[in-house]
């Protein structure tokens, strides 16, 4: 069976980090493992407080999975501190897995930073040149390229800019954009466009987990770069247009809907 590890923090809801990742590649169908950099206590509508793991225990866990295992592909998610990043970014140096999907995790759906501001430079010049593809939203996108983005030129603009910075690819996704959701890969020579139509529904937690670990898991089953992010955004298209309406806010994608129908379940 082939791997995939996230790397990422905890969301105890269930919606997002870890518990998304592992719940997106179980039902692609890797084996999902998780390293835990930072336990956040979140729901549908709030951070409530955030605990790094030490960066000796990051490490740790690290090591734990790659002296063990074969890890066919890495999502990475949030990574709050430098401290954080360094310890991550040292041992996928050291381990050099084919495929580090990087999600650069800066702001939770409502607002609440996931990651520290003093972090953007170690996370440019230590962590984006690790990305075998990098999936900013367009906040994020904008943070790291230092410019606006209002159409779909300028993601085109953005995208060249990251990889300037050393991210091998560029997936920007609009999911906060205007119109269609709309997302531009660029693999350092050729964008490529992936367009579905907006869904209209508040529930979208953790889509940008779900999306980057559905690209990792399709990754880790050989699928091309294109052709697994073609797949990934059927798969979160899917998890968004099924999400459940747990919580009072931003309710989360929907993982196993093809499951529960064909046992006859309601979820
Ligand atoms: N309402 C929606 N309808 C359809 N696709 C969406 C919707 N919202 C987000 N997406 C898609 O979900 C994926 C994650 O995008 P986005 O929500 O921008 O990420 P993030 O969670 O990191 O902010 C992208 O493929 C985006 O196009
Ligand atoms: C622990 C944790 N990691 C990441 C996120 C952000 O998830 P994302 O899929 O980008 O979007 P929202 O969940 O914020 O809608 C998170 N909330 N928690």
């Amino acid at each position: 069976m082939k791997t995939a590890l996230s790397i990422a923090g905890s969301d105890c809801s269930g919606g997002a980090g870890i518990q998304a990742d592992i719940k997106t590649m179980s039902a692609i169908g890797v084996f999902g493992m998780s390293v835990i950099v930072s336990v956040v206590a979140e729901n549908t509508s709030r951070v409530i407080s955030i605990e790094d793991v030490s960066p000796k225990l990051i490490a740790d866990q690290i090591d734990a999975v790659f002296e063990d295992i074969e890890v066919d592909a890495v999502k990475v998610g949030m990574l709050s501190t430098p401290a954080c990043m360094a310890a991550v970014a040292e041992k996928l140096r050291q381990y050099r897995p084919r495929h580090i999907v990087i999600d650069p995790v800066m702001y939770a759906k409502n607002g609440c930073p996931l990651m520290q501001e003093s972090s953007i430079g170690t996370l440019i010049d230590t962590v984006i040149p690790l990305a075998t593809l990098l999936t900013p939203n367009i906040p994020e996108a904008e943070k790291i390229a230092g410019m606006p983005i209002k159409t779909v030129d300028d993601m085109k603009t953005a995208a060249r800019r990251i990889a300037g910075l050393g991210a091998r690819a560029v997936l920007i996704k609009g999911g906060h954009y205007i119109g269609d959701a709309e997302d531009i890969l660029y693999d350092g020579s050729a964008f490529y466009p992936y367009v579905r139509r907006r869904i209209d529904t508040k529930n979208t937690h953790g889509t940008g987990c779900t999306l980057s670990s559905a690209i990792a898991s399709y990754l880790a089953l050989g699928e091309s770069l294109p052709g697994a992010v073609e797949r990934a955004k059927e798969y979160v298209t899917g998890a968004i247009e099924h999400a459940l309406d747990i919580g009072r806010g931003c309710g989360p994608t929907h993982h196993f809907y093809r499951f529960y129908s064909q046992q006859g379940g309601t979820l």
